[in-house]
Parts: structure tokens; sequence; C-alpha cells
């Protein structure tokens, strides 16, 4: 919606046309979006890195959307002894990512059973299934519910914007990528603006270097000048701290919601 792509989803309708540009949205699922855009039955999609990895669709990335981070990692019990996946050999590991799971084995050398299920595989240990699981990890309370931990990471990924090679509409694309880019970064940083004595500009700039370089405007007083600067959003705080530290005055933080750089 804030990249202004508006859209009225019926409750239960799969399709949505896009006011203002010639896209129809079509809701899939997230494991299906990567072989039907590799397919060219969707031109762009959005889902997760992983499950383009697993599905291992020949298709374009767009962009990283910042999103949905998580880790794919191989867990066993607490107080399993297994300690390196040569160790899996002949073992069962349950997972939804069989694809993924089989190329990791096979770079470590180890012949494994592998089970393939869609969900809830922190419980399969317990239930008897696997000796081993393959499965994603965000702040890995799961993990910790379950008993489990992690004992190699096969990956690291998030949500992305994927696109087929013969896109119908190349131009469209572009400007869904565009869009999509202003929002994504603008949620990443904040506008800072203070003032600053001249003399400790080049200080104050190496406090703030900017998304390219920052805009610095003259005032009244000579000695000073005014500076308009993008920060990382995360990194405001300490950067207000150390300017404050310099002697900078009337330091505002402006949160962005979209930009165009
Ligand atoms: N805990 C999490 N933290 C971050 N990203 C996650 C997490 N769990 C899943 N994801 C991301 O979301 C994708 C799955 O999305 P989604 O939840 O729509 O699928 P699903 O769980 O299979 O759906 P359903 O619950 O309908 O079966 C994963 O492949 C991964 O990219
Ligand atoms: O590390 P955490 O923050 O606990 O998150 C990780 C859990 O989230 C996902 O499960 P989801 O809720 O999608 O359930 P499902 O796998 O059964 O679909 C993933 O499959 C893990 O089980
Ligand atoms: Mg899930």
């Amino acid at each position: 919606m804030s990249a202004g792509l508006q859209f009225r989803r019926q409750s239960r309708g799969l399709f949505a046309r896009v006011s203002g540009l010639p896209i129809d949205l079509i809701f899939l699922r997230t494991d299906d979006i990567p072989t039907l855009c590799a397919e060219g039955a969707i031109d762009m999609g959005i889902t997760g890195s992983d499950l383009v990895e697993e599905a291992g669709a020949d298709i374009q990335l767009r962009m990283k959307l910042g999103v949905g981070r998580c880790r794919l990692a191989i867990c066993v019990p607490d107080d399993s002894p297994i300690q390196s996946a040569s160790e899996l050999d002949g073992k069962r590991i349950a997972t939804s990512f069989p694809e993924v799971t089989r190329r990791y084995l096979s770079t470590h050398g180890a012949n494994a059973h592998l089970v393939s299920l869609t969900g809830s595989v922190e419980v399969m240990i317990q239930l008897g299934v696997a000796d081993a699981i393959v499965d994603l990890v965000e702040t890995g309370s799961t993990l910790a519910a379950n008993r489990l931990r992690i004992f190699d990471e096969i990956g690291s990924y998030e949500t992305v914007l994927i696109q087929n090679d013969h896109c119908r509409d190349q131009v469209t694309a572009d400007r869904v990528v565009r869009r999509l880019e202003g929002v994504v970064i603008a949620r990443d940083y904040s506008l800072l603006e203070y003032n600053v004595l001249r003399t400790k500009l080049p200080e104050a700039e190496a406090i703030t270097p900017g998304f390219d370089s920052p805009t610095i405007n003259a005032l009244e007083d000579e000695a000073w000048c005014s500076v308009r600067v993008m920060v990382k959003r995360k990194s405001v705080i300490e950067a207000m701290e150390k300017l404050e530290r310099l002697g900078a005055s009337a330091i505002f933080e402006t949160t962005l919601s979209n930009c165009r750089l």
C-alpha cells in the first residue's frame, strides 16, 4: 500500500486488480510461487528465498524486501552427542526442505534418510520420526520449546521479489521494483538535520556520512552550517549522542515513509 500498489481483495478471492497500474495480483501459496514464476504463469512473485532455493527455480532475484529474515538450521536434541554433519550418516532427518538438505548432506559426505513433511517439524524427534531436523529458525523459541539445539546453519534467507526471465511487461516490472525500493530503503533510514560549527564539519560527516553525501546549507552565522543527511534508523540515537558531544545543536530526526534515490 505505501508503495502505491493499491488493491482490494474480496474475502476468499484469489485475484485482485491494482488500481492505476496494469497489474493483476494473484494470491498463491508461498512454496508454489518460485515454480509458477519460473514456468511463466506469473511475471513476478513475493516469497521466501529459502523456498526459491528449495524449488531450484530458474528465476531472477529482483530485490530483497528486508523482512521475514530467518535461517535454515540443522538441529538435534539438546542432549544429543552429535557434533558434526558427518555423524548424521545413517540417521533420519525430518524437514520441509528435502532438496536443500540433500545438497547439504552430500557436500558433507553424509547419507541420511529424509522424512519430508510440510510443517511442525520440531516435534518429529519427540514423535520418534527423526533423529535430527532441518527447519527455519527466527527467534529460536520453537527450538527452545522443543528442547532442540542448532549444530549447523545451512543458510540465511528473507522475503524476496522474484521475476520471470521472459516477463510480459518489463516496464511495469521495473516500476514495481522502484516503488518497492522506495519503501524498503525509507524503512531503514531516517532523515537527520542538525546545526554544527563549520570547523567541526569533517568530524560530523564522519559520524553521518549519508547515503550518498550530506547536504550542507549556510546559516546566518557564517561560523555555522546546517546538515541534512540520511542515517540508518538503528544507528540514529548513537549518531545523535556523538553529534551532541561534538557541539551540534537543533538535532532533529524525521522518519521517512518513501523515497527515490
Ligand atoms: N518464523 C519465521 N520467521 C521469519 N520468516 C519465516 C518464519 N517462518 C516462515 N518464514 C518465511 O515464510 C515462508 C513461509 O511462509 P508462510 O508462513 O506463508 O508458509 P507456510 O507456513 O507454509 O504457510 P501455512 O502455514 O499456510 O502452511 C518461509 O519459507 C520463510 O521464508
Ligand atoms: O525461531 P522461531 O521464532 O520460533 O520461528 C521458527 C518457526 O517458525 C516457522 O514455523 P511456522 O509458524 O510457519 O509453522 P509451520 O512450520 O508448522 O508452518 C518455522 O517453520 C519454525 O517452526
Ligand atoms: Mg510455516
